[in-house]
């Protein structure tokens, strides 16, 4: 197996985990970068940073860089950090360079959603296509420069693999190795691994959406309302995901425990809302409903969410298009 681990998406959190591959492992990195960002990333010297909230550097990393283009060497070891929406288009320009040598870690939120439609583009693994793996990261990073990532929540990362004993499980268990010296936790089999993705999946369901309707940080949902409102998709949840064994009281307290330890967090989809940009909601909410759809399970609280998160990211975008008409 070729050492090289390739990354596609690299903003917060693709910047962060190449870091630590490059200084656990070793091993060279490449990141996939497009032209205006390739530019910029010569410009710094091929090199990132990576800070403390109060600006302490942690570590600095100079790593290769490339267009993500159809002509190049063969990929082995992707790791893909877009937001869940980009991933297809992204993936598009090196796909022919991807084989059953390759190996796909995806690191997002909405990896469920994320996997259900990349198997649907790519070849299975029996016929030549990749394998494909599943990350969480409870990491928080943002960007201050460019190239310049601030961790400012430390979490952990786990790996999950959906297809374990398909074709290339040699090559997908060398992967996991190589990345398990980087701290990355590798040993859950993977039904304890969906049920955290699955508890993950409900957080993000919950406090995603509904602080992005309200324009708030996760800590205002645990009043009453908040607390109520909460409850309510939980119990549509529940109901979507009997296999986690939890009363629409039980997942309720779940999130209520991470919206108080995450307080003063604005989440990703709030931020993208109040800056005009696509949110995740379709890979988080979409995702559940649909999926209820094909179980014939009704989840009108959930049906609700998803139009109004989505009304609201159409008004993000139509304000900010506005905004710059009249720059
Ligand atoms: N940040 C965090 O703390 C956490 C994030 N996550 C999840 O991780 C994922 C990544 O989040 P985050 O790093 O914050 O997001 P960012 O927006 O910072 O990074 C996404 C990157 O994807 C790149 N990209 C988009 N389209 C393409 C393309 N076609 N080709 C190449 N690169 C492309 C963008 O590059 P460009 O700069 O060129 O536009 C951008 O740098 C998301 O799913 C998020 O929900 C999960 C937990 C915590
Ligand atoms: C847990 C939570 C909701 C913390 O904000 C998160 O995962 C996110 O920001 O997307």
């Amino acid at each position: 197996m070729s050492s090289r681990f390739y990354i596609l998406g690299a903003g917060a959190i693709g910047l962060f985990h190449a870091h630590h591959i490059r200084t656990f492992l070793h091993t060279p990195v490449t990141l996939l970068l497009r032209a205006p960002t390739l530019t910029q990333f010569h410009a710094a010297n091929n090199t990132l940073t990576i800070q403390t909230s109060d600006r302490t550097v942690i570590g600095t990393s100079t790593l290769d860089a490339e267009e993500p283009t159809p002509d190049g060497p063969p990929i082995e070891n992707l790791i893909i950090c877009t937001k869940a929406h980009d991933t297809l288009a992204a993936l598009d320009p090196i796909s022919p360079r991807l084989s059953s040598n390759s190996t796909i870690l995806l690191l997002q939120n909405g990896v469920l959603g994320v996997y259900t439609s990349l198997r649907r583009s790519l070849s299975s693994p029996s016929t030549g296509g990749p394998r494909i793996l599943l990350g969480i990261t409870t990491h928080g990073v943002t960007l201050t420069e460019r190239f310049t990532a601030i961790h400012a929540g430390d979490g952990e990362t786990s790996i999950g693999d959906p297809e374990q004993g398909q074709v290339g499980q040699d090559r997908v268990n060398t992967f996991l190795e190589h990345v398990s010296r980087a701290g990355w936790s590798t040993t859950l089999s993977y039904p304890d691994f969906y049920q955290k993705l699955l508890l993950k999946l409900v957080v993000n369901t919950c406090l995603n959406p509904l602080t992005s309707l309200f324009n708030t940080p996760n800590g205002s949902l645990t009043t009453p309302h908040g607390q109520n409102l909460i409850h309510l998709i939980c119990k549509d949840l529940s109901t979507l995901f009997p296999d986690l064994g939890l009363s629409p009281t039980e997942l309720t307290s779940h999130v209520l425990d991470i919206a108080n330890r995450t307080a003063l967090n604005r989440n990703s989809m709030e931020r993208d809302v109040y800056a005009g940009r696509r949110t995740e909601v379709d890979f988080l909410v979409g995702y559940c409903v649909e999926l209820a759809r094909e179980r014939e399970v009704e989840v009108p609280i959930l049906e609700f969410l998803w139009e109004a998160v989505k009304m609201r990211e159409e008004i993000g975008m139509r304000m900010k298009r506005e905004a710059q008409k009249l720059r």
